[in-house]
């Protein structure tokens, strides 16, 4: 790491000769792959962009210039040029983002790890450039992949007005999201791909040319002059061309030479234009470049030698979902699946493999994917539309107007639902059973187990006439939790054993164990709580207020924001059925929650079992007095 570890700044790569950039770059992805292998990340798409970072950096002056990402992924050869190269802690409480941190560095912008906003972010910076006569520049990098996002094309169909608005995009072409990008625009940056590009054709020729001054020099401004025909003979450059933006490529996106020319000359142009980078997503690392899932877009901890994951969890939420979606594609010709880019990811990889036609990869486009839900449910079929909670966000509208005021039978299925917490604010789960609160018809659920899951599936795909929406975590699921009875559509989870129970713990979800434990916590201190689970929390089921109404608190849990979530709609539902039971909701604060892991963030926000329990003791206490009467007994003794 003789050169890495020298460079501090990006300024520190200006002196670099060639041969030393050529080292350097060999030096990141020894650094990438010791350090990703040993805390997981995106090993891949970083091992992709190590000489293009490196050109980036020595051809604008960041953070004067603005260095932007798509995602934000891979940003990590970003961050080892700009002053930060401990990747002990990546992902971890404490420890390196694993994106853009304003927080961390001068040099980082965009926090947000949803796809294809970079070009928004950059329009805006460079209207603000201008307004404010700034000779700041503005680059913008974005995947193949995340350039399938809707918002995207809003944004290039700005930029692309403005012709004299300087502006460089980057697009970093390796092909692939996490399987092959997909689409018409994938089939058109292949063709680029493949096209011997008009500016090395032109960069062959001006050099023969001036080599030839007498002739050589007028007939280069000549060719040159005639260049529009010229480059739709050579190299037809397709839309980008058509839409008004200059386009330069395809360059070698390993080729930090070929790189900087084309940066320089972008960053000179004084308008909007795009640089075709061809990459390779897990460059340089034999396990990546043989993996074809997703060439280790996202790794857990790996032996480095060998690619091979260190720890090998267990059955898994996604898994569980994934396996019945195969079956019920065995026993309904009707069940078609939507990804958006993520097939892998939200376990539709076997359901692909079992009914190829009857599933959508829709790209990095989840309001597509929604929209598409709705044609396909009024054409006869039953979408099961599965995407990660927090970038169901984004297609709000479109479940709202599309999926439900058309009354059409599409199922959401939203894994990672609730903290996940090392990818940071932007990916935890902690928004669906808020914002979906609102949407007329749609039901919603959230399976306790793998049984549930499997249950709860079933059940919604049985509704034909609304949205229905089943939600659940990261990672290994937990144990099963059994029934011990039933209450309207509700089971009960434990009795409270007493004629005149204490508390109404109502369950949302994977937090059944730790509600069972809260229980467990109460009744050490005299206080006997009935615990249900809805499944279903949306709508609240009718029998939960008259259960309420015999028990003196309620309390809700659930993995989601407080504000608007489920114990604010059983808080309605209380009021609305003139139950006067004092409630106290427990949940994820309206905050964005920082990177660490998913028991470090419960246990920040409180919502554990110890934190619940304490604050549900401290109520009934106050409730009956008993704190009062525990108070006069510790009183001190008078003297
Ligand atoms: C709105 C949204 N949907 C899905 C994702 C999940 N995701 C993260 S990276 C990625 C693939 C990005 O592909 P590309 O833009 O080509 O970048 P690359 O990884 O190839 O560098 C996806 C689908 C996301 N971050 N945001
Ligand atoms: C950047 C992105 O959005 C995805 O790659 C995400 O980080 C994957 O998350 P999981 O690791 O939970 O699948
Ligand atoms: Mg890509």
């Amino acid at each position: 790491m003789a050169l890495l570890t020298r460079i501090r700044t990006p300024r520190d790569l200006d002196r670099l000769s060639p041969e030393q950039l050529d080292q350097l770059a060999a030096e990141v992805r020894t650094f990438l792959v010791d350090a990703v292998s040993k805390t997981g990340g995106h090993l891949g798409p970083n091992l992709g962009v190590v000489e293009l970072t490196i050109a980036l950096h020595r051809v604008f002056d960041s953070p004067k210039d603005k260095v932007l990402f798509d995602t934000g992924h891979q940003s990590y050869v970003h961050k080892l040029l700009t002053g930060r190269q401990d990747f002990s802690k990546l992902k971890m409480k404490g420890g390196l983002s694993g994106y853009p941190s304003q927080a961390e560095s001068e040099h980082d912008v965009i926090e947000n790890s949803h796809a294809s906003t970079v070009l928004g972010w950059a329009d805006g910076l460079a209207k603000a450039n201008q307004i404010l006569k700034k000779d700041d520049h503005v680059v913008a990098v974005i995947g193949d992949g995340a350039l399938t996002g809707g918002m995207a094309w809003e944004a290039l169909n700005n930029i692309a007005a403005a012709k004299d608005r300087p502006l460089v995009i980057v697009v970093n072409d390796n092909e692939r999201s996490y399987a092959p990008t997909i689409g018409g625009l994938a089939n058109h940056l292949a063709t680029l791909r493949t096209t011997d590009g008009y500016e090395r054709f032109l960069a062959r020729g001006k050099d023969i040319l001036e080599r030839t001054p007498v002739v050589g020099k007028p007939l280069y401004e000549t060719l040159h002059g005639a260049k529009k025909g010229l480059k739709d003979f050579i190299a037809p450059q397709g839309m980008f061309e058509d839409l008004g933006l200059k386009y330069v490529g395809p360059i070698d996106g390993h080729d930090i030479e070929a790189l900087e020319s084309a940066l320089t000359r972008a960053k000179r142009f004084g308008g909007p234009v795009i640089v075709h980078c061809l990459t390779e997503k897990g460059r340089g690392y034999q396990p990546a470049l043989q993996d074809e899932a997703d060439r280790f877009h996202a790794v857990g901890k790996i032996h480095p030698d060998t690619g091979l994951p260190i720890a090998t969890s267990g059955a898994d939420w996604t898994s569980v979902f994934g396996e019945e979606m195969v079956a019920l594609g065995k026993e309904r010709e009707d069940i078609v699946a939507i990804t958006a880019a993520m097939l892998q990811p939200v376990g539709l990889d076997k359901f692909a493999k079992e009914f190829p036609e009857r599933v959508f990869d829709v790209g990095i486009a989840e309001q597509h994917g929604a929209v598409s839900a709705a044609g396909l449910a009024t054409g006869g079929l039953h979408p099961v539309f599965a995407v990660y909670a927090t970038f169901l966000n984004r297609a709000f509208d479109q479940v709202l107007m599309d999926v439900a005021l058309h009354r059409c039978g599409v199922t959401f299925v939203l894994d990672r639902a609730g903290v996940t917490g090392t990818d940071g604010a932007s990916h935890n789960g902690m928004w669906d059973m808020s914002i979906l609160q609102v949407v007329p018809g749609l039901r919603l659920a959230a399976p306790r187990d793998a049984d549930q899951v499997r249950a709860q599936l079933r059940e919604a795909v049985e509704v034909t006439d609304a949205p229905t929406v089943v939600r659940f975590s990261k990672g290994a699921v937990g144990p099963a939790v059994p029934a011990v009875g039933r209450v309207g559509g509700m089971d009960v989870l434990r009795e409270a054993g007493s004629e005149r129970p204490d508390v109404l713990l109502v369950s949302v979800g994977a937090l059944a164990p730790m509600c069972l434990e809260i229980a467990d916590l109460l009744d050490k201190q005299g206080i006997s709580t009935t615990v249900v689970d809805p499944r279903w929390v949306k709508p609240v089921d009718e029998a939960l207020a008259p259960l309420a109404a015999d028990h003196r608190v309620v309390v809700t849990v659930e993995d989601n924001s407080r504000v608007g979530g489920v114990g604010s709609a059983v808080a309605q539902a209380l009021r609305d059925a003139g139950v006067d039971v004092p409630l106290r909701d427990f949940g994820i604060p309206p905050v964005f929650l920082d990177h660490a892991s998913r028991a470090e963030v419960l246990a920040e926000i409180g919502l554990t079992a110890p934190d619940v329990a304490r604050q549900v003791t401290g109520l009934v206490s106050r409730l009956d007095g008993r704190f009062e009467t525990a108070r006069r007994t510790v009183e001190p003794a008078r003297d």
